[in-house]
């Protein structure tokens, strides 16, 4: 199993400033544990910038996106559904990842 967690580096600014406070993942990124500390890389090129702690990890249905995990990822709800459909397309059945950052 691939243990690295990434994101890609546009969620970095929002991310270091608290204002993501939730990712959206799906089945293969669903290994986090509630209290784990995770050493977090960009996606493009790996570069560490930050630990998170993980506060929640709970199933999310697409159907089920609500104006707060909008608000909890920085964006409006018609964006969330783009950006999820973008990067996972044609799933439906996700993982919310709450978490706060403990290091930068
Ligand atoms: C790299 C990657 O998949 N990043 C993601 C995916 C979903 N949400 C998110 O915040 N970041």
């Amino acid at each position: 199993m691939n243990r690295k967690f990434t994101f890609f580096s546009r969620f970095i600014p929002d991310i270091l400033a608290g204002r993501k406070t939730i990712t959206i993942r799906d089945d293969s990124e669903s290994w986090p544990k509630p209290g784990e500390l995770l050493e977090v890389h960009t996606f493009e090129d790996d570069r560490w910038f930050c630990q998170l702690r993980v506060l929640e990890i709970s199933p999310l249905a697409l159907a089920d996106f609500k104006e707060e995990h909008a608000q909890q990822e920085n964006m409006s709800l018609p964006e969330l559904r783009q950006v999820i459909a973008d990067i996972y397309p044609g799933q439906d059945a996700f993982w919310l990842i709450r978490f706060e950052v403990t290091a930068q």
